[in-house]
């Protein structure tokens, strides 16, 4: 029994009886009916796969273009409809024309049982591939949404980020390579995605793979596709996530885990822009746009000789370098506002603050996980919180958490942390101004006015 609905519409009840006896024998479901007329109602009461449509209605009639009238009216309510027009001898040359409006075969009548069983089930297999496409094309498109849901826009306004904001809007309409590095939880995912956001290749995939959990094994199966047999378990051909990624963005998370060999298979994808599927020789051509990231050290890697100079080289047209949190000291409140706002609708709660001790808190910690590390505390916060606001308590960072020898502790004020904060910053680059206030995420001059009010 094929798993596939049948509408047979035809004005000769006699060819109505034989195809409905005939064809629920290997159908799911067989609706007949005798007047094209119905069909706005006949489809919209039953999920049909395949529709039989006689071409001719009036009486003596036989120029069939009642048929091609009916054949673009279903295609027009969907055009995924398979459509198989029934005609006559004489008629063939109409039923070629009307292939090329779209039908998907025709059937001469009167017609053989073997013969219609035949096309009928070619049919329902591409009306199966049909939905089969059009799921997948819902799922993409919904996953462009969450993603776009999930990386709004790129939270900051320290002096750091809104130069990465400039070289980003430079940037992302070349096509160039792009390597970025940073920290763990630094937002190197928010900002290669912003980078597709803003490029040409907005409205195609943004692919994201995860080097760091693909083993020897899976890293050729899974980037560049296999072919049928090519393994024990290669039922199907399998498109890699190059082919899946053609003419969008590939973004290559975590770059700095490559073996060796690794880094030379996929050094030659880049130069060549083909990839080959496992168990096969053709070379395809893949057009893709490539975003890299790592918190590993790759210059000093490529010292050492663990990572390719020349892959380095192929990646890292341009390299955007994301700061820690702790060094984009006015974007932790900005952020940690954020989080706070979102949480809070989703946990349906109406916190809409902190307390002073707890923004002075937030100010003074380390973040050695930065960004993501943030939004942790605040969630759990959020979850943990009576009230309007966000108290000290509500964060559970403990003051063992505060990070390197600072001094800093939860029962200081704001002023006195900030104090702090610029001393430490200045002390660390040697009175170097510059460098001080860019670790603070200030400009050089509010960190001369801090300078000047905390007296240092
Ligand atoms: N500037 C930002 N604005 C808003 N949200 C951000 C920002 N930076 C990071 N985030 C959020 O912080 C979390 C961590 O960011 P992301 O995954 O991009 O970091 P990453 O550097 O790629 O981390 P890893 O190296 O661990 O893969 C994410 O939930 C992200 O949405």
């Amino acid at each position: 029994m094929i798993d596939a609905n049948v509408l047979v519409i035809d004005d000769d009840d006699d060819i109505l009886l034989s195809a409905r006896l005939f064809l629920k024998q290997h159908f799911n479901q067989v609706v007949t009916c005798k007047s094209p007329k119905e069909i706005n109602v006949l489809l919209s009461h039953n999920e049909i796969d395949i529709i039989l449509l006689d071409m001719n209605y009036q009486k003596g009639a036989s120029n069939g273009r009642e048929g091609l009238y009916w054949l673009e009216h279903i295609l027009s309510i969907d055009k995924d409809y398979v459509v198989i027009l029934m005609t006559a001898y004489g008629n063939v040359e109409l039923a070629v024309q009307a292939i090329k409006k779209g039908a998907t075969d025709f059937i001469l009548k009167p017609w053989e049982n073997e013969k219609l069983f035949a096309t009928l089930s070619a049919a329902s297999r591409l009306r199966q591939s049909n939905k089969k496409v059009k799921k997948l094309e819902k799922i993409h498109s919904s996953l462009q949404k969450d993603q776009a849901r999930q990386f709004e826009h790129i939270v900051g306004n320290s002096a750091p980020i809104k130069h990465l904001q400039n070289t980003l809007v430079k940037v992302a309409p070349t096509d160039a390579n792009v390597l970025i590095l940073g920290e763990n939880g630094t937002g190197k995912q928010v900002f290669a995605y912003e980078l597709h956001k803003h490029s040409l290749r907005k409205n195609h995939i943004f692919m994201h793979v995860d080097l760091g959990s693909l083993n020897e094994n899976l890293f050729e199966s899974e980037l560049f596709g296999y072919a049928k047999g090519a393994f024990t378990d290669a039922k199907d051909d399998k498109p890699g996530r190059f082919e899946l990624a053609d003419g969008g963005t590939i973004f290559l998370d975590e770059i700095g885990n490559l073996s060796q060999p690794l880094q030379a298979k996929l050094l030659s994808v880049l130069q060549n822009r083909t990839v080959t599927r496992l168990g096969e020789s053709k070379e395809r051509k893949v057009n893709v746009r490539l975003i890299t990231a790592t918190n590993m050290p790759l210059h000093e890697m490529v010292t050492k000789g663990t990572f390719r100079q020349d892959l380095l080289f192929r990646i890292n047209t341009v390299e955007l370098l994301l700061p820690g949190l702790a060094q984009r000291g006015e974007d932790i409140i900005l952020l940690a506002n954020h989080f706070l706002h979102s949480f809070s609708t989703k946990y349906h709660k109406s916190l809409y603050k902190f307390e002073a001790k707890a923004e002075s808190l937030l100010l003074g910690y380390h973040w050695p996980g930065n960004v993501r590390e943030l939004q942790h505390v605040i969630e759990r916060a959020v979850i943990m919180a009576d009230g309007m606001e966000i108290s000290a308590g509500d964060l559970q960072l403990s003051p063992q958490k505060f990070g390197g020898n600072t001094i800093i502790q939860p029962e200081m004020g704001l002023e006195e942390m900030e104090k702090l904060m610029v001393q430490k910053a200045i002390d660390k680059h040697k009175g170097n101004i510059s460098r001080a206030a860019l670790e603070l995420g200030l400009t050089r001059a509010a960190l001369y006015r801090r300078i000047e009010k905390f007296d240092l």
